[in-house]
């Protein structure tokens, strides 16, 4: 039998996925400013996103990734990924913490906003009509694995159409809740 090295490494202390068919991107602040009540004026990397799937992007294929989301506040607003609906519905997903401390956001169709804690080890299942999007509420990297299936798109009109119910904040240490 033959013996082979895997094509991946998500090497989860140091928070990087290595190998060929690994994509990585950097969100820049001025892409995301729009999302927050208050924007900076500077430009930090607010989220890096690591992805890596094989074959083709048809249903019943996989794909893996790696979100690590900055502790970089808009004053008080906490640091968010843009958030999106699966374009396909049948497509659920499962993010899972692997360090810092977060909030998945999760929607309905009906605008309904909920939130699950992320922290080391935290399991999620997202259905595939929720909406979901992380939040960092630490002072450290929230870095969080998933898995979804290559067909399921992201929809993100749809949220620029109906937002999340929240907006997150810290102050003075503690968390808060702004209804939108
Ligand atoms: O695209 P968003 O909503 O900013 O989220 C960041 C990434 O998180 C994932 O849901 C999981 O890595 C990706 O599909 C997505 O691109």
């Amino acid at each position: 039998m033959k013996v082979i090295e895997p094509e991946v490494i998500h090497h989860i202390a140091d928070s990087v996925i290595e190998g060929e068919k690994v994509e990585k991107y950097s969100k820049k602040y001025h892409e995301v400013a729009y999302l927050y009540e208050q924007p900076r004026e500077d430009d930090p990397i607010v989220y890096e996103v690591y992805s890596y799937s094989k074959g083709e992007n048809i249903l019943g294929n996989l794909q893996w990734g790696l979100t690590v989301l900055k502790p970089v506040y808009s004053f008080d607003e906490c640091n968010m990924t843009k958030g999106h609906f699966h374009e396909n519905k049948d497509c659920a997903e499962i993010y899972f913490g692997i360090a810092g401390e977060g909030l998945l956001l999760l929607m309905d169709e009906d605008g309904e906003t909920w939130a699950e804690k992320v922290y080391e080890g935290s399991l999620h299942h997202i259905a595939g009509t929720i909406a979901h999007r992380l939040v960092n509420i630490g002072e450290t990297d929230l870095k969080v694995g998933a898995c979804w299936p290559t067909a399921a798109g992201h929809d993100y009109q749809a949220i620029e159409r109906k937002e999340f119910g929240y907006r997150v904040f810290k102050r003075n240490g503690e968390v808060k809740f702004i209804k939108r």
